[in-house]
């Protein structure tokens, strides 16, 4: 049996593995340590919850370990939070080697993380738009001797989504020598393995989990087809379910909109569920202190945005909601990952509304699974729907009267600002974009319409003929 030691981890970390209940690797661990520890480039791609983040702080800290200096090593990562996550294993793993680490993300104060990014930590976990900004507006740290890059959430990091950071990746690049050894690692890496290459050029070890699905077998996927105007009944009537049931199980609903986040943790909050919510429009430190409270079980409910989809360890998720159906599979793959992590069991259901089924066979065609429908009491639900509705709506205009739109619109002219655009010129772009994109929707709808009625003109012929086919028939027997 592989154990940590034959894979070349000393005993000192071993021991420390021990402590964090890590006492065997993970196949991605087994598969991807070693050719890290003998200084490749590799780039893994396994499950959501399989261990991944160990698989490339052990080597790390093992490394370091062998030749300490600061900056040793850079981890970028999508999202704050995940920031936070990350350097907390890597303190954990190496406190008795006193590894020091240092969180460089956005909505934090500047001056201080300077300063410790001038103390040559170790390791430094960042955001790439904070540690880019650093880079831009500081010369007080040197990351030219760093002996390993990883990408934690690779392909997220180089997709252009809606936050784009291949800018500020470029400018942290340009920082790091050419001779390091760089990781890559998510649980949905294939569709941008091109671009990854050109990242990790020294001929990278690739490992990928080998399965026919892409979700884990513990999780159970379940859907429930609802019209738009039931889905919060729905959504109230789980959670009340679950609650009576399982009082120690946390759930997280996803949803697609900050405003639907807020619209939704407020909804729940008013049918007394102990719920809190994680967006980007909160400011940073509201987020760490919700996520804080989620994680210790204070709040047994989070409604969050993408945000929250990608990397979050919290093993006391039992369930994870979909208030809407994703629209790319891979985000639907990450979300539903956030339960069932480790080996544990684990339930997600998808609120699927009738505009929703193709999204929902384009998700079971990539996970190689098909969804289950989610049995529910229709006629409990009837029951709340025009309270919960009622409540929504009483909700939605209280909303309207603060200021969270006009937040939005200034948040996203500062963002624009920022990226060197003009405001006013990308709306004009947006719509234009959009009325092009109507244009083509009326026109692919008028073609679909004169295809349909071709058809039924075509099957009206093919039955009038019919028709007079049988009279000829039946006038030719009397005759
Ligand atoms: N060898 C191991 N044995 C038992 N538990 C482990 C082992 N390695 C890691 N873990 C635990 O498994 C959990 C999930 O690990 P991790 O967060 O690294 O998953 P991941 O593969 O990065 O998932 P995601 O794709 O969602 O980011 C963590 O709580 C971690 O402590």
């Amino acid at each position: 049996m592989t154990d940590f030691s034959s894979l070349g981890l000393s005993d000192w970390l071993v021991k420390q593995c021990k402590q964090l209940g890590i006492n065997k690797p993970t196949p991605v661990q087994e598969n991807c340590m070693p050719p890290i520890l003998e200084g490749r480039d590799c780039m893994g791609c396994a499950k959501t919850g399989s261990g991944k983040t160990a698989a490339f702080v052990l080597p790390v800290v093992q490394k370091l370990s062998e030749d300490p200096y600061g900056i040793f090593c850079l981890v970028l990562t999508p999202t704050r939070e995940l920031a936070y996550q990350i350097a907390e294993q890597f303190r954990v793993l190496g406190k008795p080697l006193g590894l020091r680490d240092c969180i460089i993300v956005g909505g934090m104060d500047m001056v201080s993380q300077a300063l410790e990014l001038s103390n040559q930590p170790h390791v430094v976990v960042a955001t790439p738009g904070r540690l880019a900004d650093h880079i831009r507006s500081s010369d007080t740290f040197s990351m030219s001797k760093i002996q390993f890059l990883i990408l934690d959430e690779a392909d997220r990091l180089l997709e252009q989504g809606c936050t784009d950071f291949t800018k500020d990746l470029e400018t942290i690049l340009a920082t790091l020598p050419a001779k390091r050894q760089t990781l890559l690692f998510s649980a949905t890496l294939t569709e941008t393995l091109h671009e990854l290459k050109n990242i990790a050029m020294n001929k990278p070890f690739f490992w990928e989990s080998k399965s026919e699905t892409r979700t884990v077998e513990e999780l159970d996927q379940r859907y429930i087809l609802t019209p738009e105007k039931v889905k919060d009944a729905y959504l109230v009537h789980l959670i009340q379910t679950f609650t009576d049931e399982h009082d120690d199980w946390s759930i997280i609903i996803f949803t697609n909109t900050c405003k639907d986040c807020q619209v939704l943790t407020m909804m729940l909050r008013e049918f007394n569920f102990p719920t809190i919510s994680l967006h980007s429009m909160m400011k940073q430190k509201q987020r760490f202190a919700n996520l804080a409270k989620f994680k210790a079980s204070v709040f047994k409910i989070l409604v969050a945005t993408d945000v929250a989809a990608r990397g979050l360890d919290i093993p006391t998720v039992q369930v994870v909601i979909n208030h809407n159906t994703p629209g790319l599979p891979k985000i639907y793959i990450h979300r539903v990952g956030r339960t069932a992590r480790a080996g544990r069991n684990g339930v997600s259901i998808t609120l699927v509304t009738q505009y929703d089924i193709h999204l929902v066979h384009s998700i079971e065609g990539q996970i190689q699974t098909k969804l289950k429908e989610y049995p529910v009491e229709e006629k409990e639900v009837l029951k709340i729907l025009t309270q919960v509705n009622v409540t929504r709506r009483e909700i939605e205009i209280k909303l309207e009267s603060t200021d969270f739109d006009e937040k939005k619109e200034i948040n996203k002219r500062k963002q624009l600002i920022l990226e060197g655009k003009d405001p006013d010129l990308e709306a004009k772009r947006k719509a234009e974009l959009e009325k092009i994109r109507s244009q083509k929707k009326k026109f692919k709808q008028k073609i679909q319409e004169s295809i349909q009625r071709q058809k039924h003109g075509q099957l009206k012929k093919k039955l009038i003929k019919r028709k007079q086919m049988k009279k000829k028939k039946a006038a030719q027997a009397t005759a």
